[in-house]
């Protein structure tokens, strides 16, 4: 090839290495960029190490405590055997698992072409990156020039100035892989997405939980109808819920810790005291001390950095994905936002972000997926719906399995019957949901849903159902 006909491909440095960073370090060495990728934590980065894949490891072996737990019902004998987690195997296996999954994307990353550096970034001009290097911080630090920067590096967990974390009695997220026993009772402060599965994992494991909720109810964000439901298996399974209530401080007894509460629900219960508590109240960016503000990044008031939808920051060699723009806080969206990032630089065909088709889920026992248009959106009078509710409690394969709790929710729009939200509450919800989210991103028809065959006996048999039951006559 001559140097006439050659196409210009620019080079990209990347800094963090979570689905953010290395979806988008993927996307741009295959399609010939220059790629150098900086990470101070491990490749895979919170998500892989911290966040994502450790919580869903210690969540599946809440969920064989479950299911050792119903296998009686169902007629198994097991004897005399009290099922125990082995927290020391446990917590092994987590660690284990998250460190050959980070290896892994290093090595399909290197084996890409692309340049991996240890070390720590700072943004030094429009096409300018510092890197001090783990293996010698003494070392003058390597500036890097390219012809653009992809800022994705994540969030760190938010920090009470009264609850500081120790990581023996008072963990946040990433600290409780270090706990070698159950704890006797964890309170966890915050129930938000974190606060609930590790509420609803540690209760499965055989802890006594408590969960503070500043809300009337767990989940305030999520659909009412399943934040409800799981509310009622929380009560089932002995999880106290204590609802609006805040943590004014998180203190350690000589046998455990006391959490101070203030808020309507504290003149009922104005302190709860556990042997462990976890504080889960959201995320702060990392982008202090990033050096963005000096180059000329806007940042919103909370510390994200503003992006458009095709994740380009308001300097135009900079873009930005993942949980450090304050986008929905999810690794499948950080890694679309990277590839968008890619895609726009290099020129490659180019879809913005479309928070609208988003499917996802929370691994609480019952699990919650949801896809599209939402309850909260159908009654505020943003989309008009359709709105069907059918529970699992008539499914065959349910009973079969002993599923007593659940339902599929579908919303259709109204006059089309188009599909365009969906919600599953179940055991393996996050599988099932991916019906509807073909359904809502392809604007299938209720009757494309009815018409096609599932297997009977099935979970998914719900589904049809529901969809056959919004069918409209014409
Ligand atoms: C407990 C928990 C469970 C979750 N479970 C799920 C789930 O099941 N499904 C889901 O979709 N989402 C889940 N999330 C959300 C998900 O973890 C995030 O959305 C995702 O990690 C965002 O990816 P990211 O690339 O933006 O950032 P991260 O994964 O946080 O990666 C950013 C990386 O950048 C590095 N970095 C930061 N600053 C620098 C610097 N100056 N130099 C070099 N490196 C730097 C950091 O060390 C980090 O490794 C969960 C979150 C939490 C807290
Ligand atoms: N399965 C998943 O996909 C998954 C799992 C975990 C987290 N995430 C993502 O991470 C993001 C952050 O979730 P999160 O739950 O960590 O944070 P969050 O900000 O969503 O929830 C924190 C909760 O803590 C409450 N809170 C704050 N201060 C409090 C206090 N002093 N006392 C009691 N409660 C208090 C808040 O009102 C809020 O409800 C979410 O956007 C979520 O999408 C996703």
């Amino acid at each position: 090839m001559t140097e006439e006909n050659s196409t210009f491909i620019p080079s990209l440095t990347i800094i963090g290495g979570g689905p953010g960073g290395y979806e988008a370090a993927m996307v741009a060495a295959k399609l010939g960029a220059r790629v150098t990728l900086v990470e101070r934590q491990g490749v895979g980065g919170a998500a892989v190490l911290t966040d994502v894949v450790p919580s869903k490891t210690l969540i599946a072996t809440a969920d064989s405590m479950r299911r050792v737990g119903l296998a009686e019902d169902l007629g198994v004998d097991l004897g005399d055997a009290e099922p125990r987690a082995d927290m020391r195997q446990v917590d092994r296996r987590i660690l284990e698992l998250a460190g050959e999954q980070s290896r892994d994307i290093r090595a399909a990353l290197e084996r890409r072409g692309v340049r991996v550096i240890d070390g720590v970034a700072r943004v030094v001009g429009p096409n300018e990156v510092s890197v001090r290097t783990l293996q010698d911080e003494d070392a003058e630090p390597e500036v890097i020039t390219s012809d653009a920067i992809l800022v994705a590096v994540g969030a760190s967990p938010r920090e009470l100035p009264t609850a500081v974390p120790d990581g023996e009695r008072i963990f946040n997220w990433k600290q409780l892989y270090a706990m070698t026993e159950l704890p006797e009772h964890l309170i966890v402060v915050g129930s938000g997405v974190t606060g609930a599965e590790f509420a609803s994992a540690y209760n499965r494991l055989g802890a006594k939980v408590t969960l503070v909720s500043s809300r009337d109810r767990v989940l305030p964000g999520e659909d009412a109808d399943a934040a409800e439901l799981l509310e009622k298996v929380f009560q089932d399974n002995g999880l106290t819920v204590v609802a609006r209530s805040r943590a004014e401080a998180v203190e350690r007894t000589e046998t455990g810790v006391r959490v101070e509460l203030s808020g309507e629900g504290a003149a009922d219960t104005p302190y709860v005291e556990g042997s462990h508590a976890l504080v889960a109240v959201g995320g702060i960016p990392n982008t202090a001390g990033l050096g963005l503000q000096d180059v000329g990044v806007e940042l919103t008031e909370s510390g994200h950095v503003k992006v458009d939808g095709v994740s380009r920051t308001t300097v135009p060699s900079i873009y930005a994905a993942g949980d450090c723009t304050g986008k929905l806080a999810l690794a499948s969206v950080a890694a679309m936002q990277g590839r968008i990032a890619v895609a726009h630089l290099l020129g490659d065909a180019l879809k913005p972000l479309r928070p609208h088709l988003l499917a996802s889920n929370i691994f609480t026992s019952p699990e919650i997926a949801t896809v599209g248009v939402t309850q909260a959106q159908v009654d505020s009078g943003q989309y008009q719906a359709d709105v069907l509710r059918l529970d699992f409690a008539t499914n065959p394969r349910a009973k079969m399995s002993g599923v007593q709790e659940g339902f599929v929710k579908i919303f259709a729009r109204q006059g089309s019957g188009t599909v365009i939200g969906g919600v599953v509450v179940s055991p393996r919800a996050s599988e099932l949901i991916y019906a509807l989210a073909l359904a809502v991103t392809h604007k299938l028809h209720v009757d494309d849903l009815a018409d096609t065959f599932t297997v009977y006996p099935s979970m998914s048999g719900s589904i049809a159902e529901a969809a056959r039951r919004l069918h409209v006559r014409v």
